[in-house]
């Protein structure tokens, strides 16, 4: 364990789940984290685990090195207000919301005109539950070094870290890493039910698409080539690859994940104003 850190976790949901399961452990003991979450049925699953649970906050967190808000954007505001009067002045906050810009969470915390700078917003995704993670993140100006090192040994635990400059970017990184494994998932079942409707069964579907989307991914990693390059050293001409890709430039797969990724990013955009209030 590298360091000790102490924590509160706001909201025990999915997101909250998947990076609990890599800091647990790693960066911290189960014991050091407080989950507060009104579901008895969520804060259940966390008693279970090791970790102290409760419905609201309370001052006996007022130690916690670090909060994590892990609440839906639109119970950020409420939520957010009613940690305020547990929090130190030097205690780091972790939004990981999507939308919520990080001056709102700042003024928010904040006195007028004093805007909270211990403050690190973060985009993360699912696959952290398996150590696979990413996580895009974006520092307040006035941010200690500090700050930033504990944010960034945190989301490490559960994966890559790649830092952004501001609200607008990590909009963008919620585009594709934050949402991007329901994409993946999505392009997954396609494969799956497109190998089923040419007459393979369920386990050797899943098996052949799991494994092309893992090796593929791998050698795109690996490869000093980029991945039009590699794309095009399986498309032999006149083959079966070519007749499949004229399908998915007919029907303009390129321009759908750009249309879907610019919706992704717009609505992020949207839910800051939405529940800014
Ligand atoms: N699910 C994902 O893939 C990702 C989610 N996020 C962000 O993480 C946040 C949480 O999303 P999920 O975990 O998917 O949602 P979720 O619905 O699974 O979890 C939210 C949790 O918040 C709890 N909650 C509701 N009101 C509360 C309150 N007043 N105090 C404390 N807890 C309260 C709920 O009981 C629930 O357990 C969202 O803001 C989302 O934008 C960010 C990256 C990826
Ligand atoms: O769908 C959402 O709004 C959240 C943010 C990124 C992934 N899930």
């Amino acid at each position: 364990m590298t360091q000790e850190l102490t924590l509160s976790l706001v909201g025990g949901g999915n997101m909250a789940t998947a990076l609990a399961a890599g800091l647990i452990g790693k960066r911290c003991a189960a014991h050091d984290v407080h989950v507060i979450d009104p579901n008895e049925a969520v804060r259940s699953r966390w008693r279970e685990q090791g970790t102290t649970v409760a419905a609201v906050p309370d001052a006996q967190l007022s130690d916690r090195r670090v909060w994590i808000f892990a609440v839906k954007p639109q119970h950020m505001k409420a939520v957010v207000l009613a940690c305020r009067p547990f929090l130190r002045p030097d205690t780091l906050v972790i939004s990981i919301a999507a939308g919520i810009t990080s001056g709102t969470i700042a003024a928010w915390l904040g006195a007028p005109g004093k805007p909270w700078t211990c403050l690190v917003r973060c985009m993360p995704n699912t696959p952290a539950l398996i150590g696979a993670g990413v996580t895009g993140l974006m520092a307040v100006p006035g941010v200690s070094e500090d700050d930033k090192a504990v944010a960034q040994q945190l989301m490490r635990a559960v994966g890559e870290v790649v830092w952004v400059k501001d609200d607008k970017a990590l909009d963008a990184v919620t585009a594709l890493s934050g949402s991007g494994p329901a994409y993946v998932f999505l392009f997954l079942e396609a494969l799956m039910q497109g190998a089923r409707d040419l007459g393979l069964n369920d386990e050797q579907s899943r098996q052949l698409a799991l494994a092309t989307l893992n090796g593929s991914t791998q050698l795109a990693a690996l490869s000093p080539d980029s991945p039009a390059v590699l794309r095009e050293r399986v498309t032999s001409k006149g083959g079966t690859t070519a007749a499949a890709l004229a399908v998915f430039e007919q029907r303009q797969f390129t321009a759908i994940v750009h249309e879907a990724m610019q919706a992704a990013s717009d609505r992020a955009a949207e839910l800051a104003i939405e529940f800014a209030q």
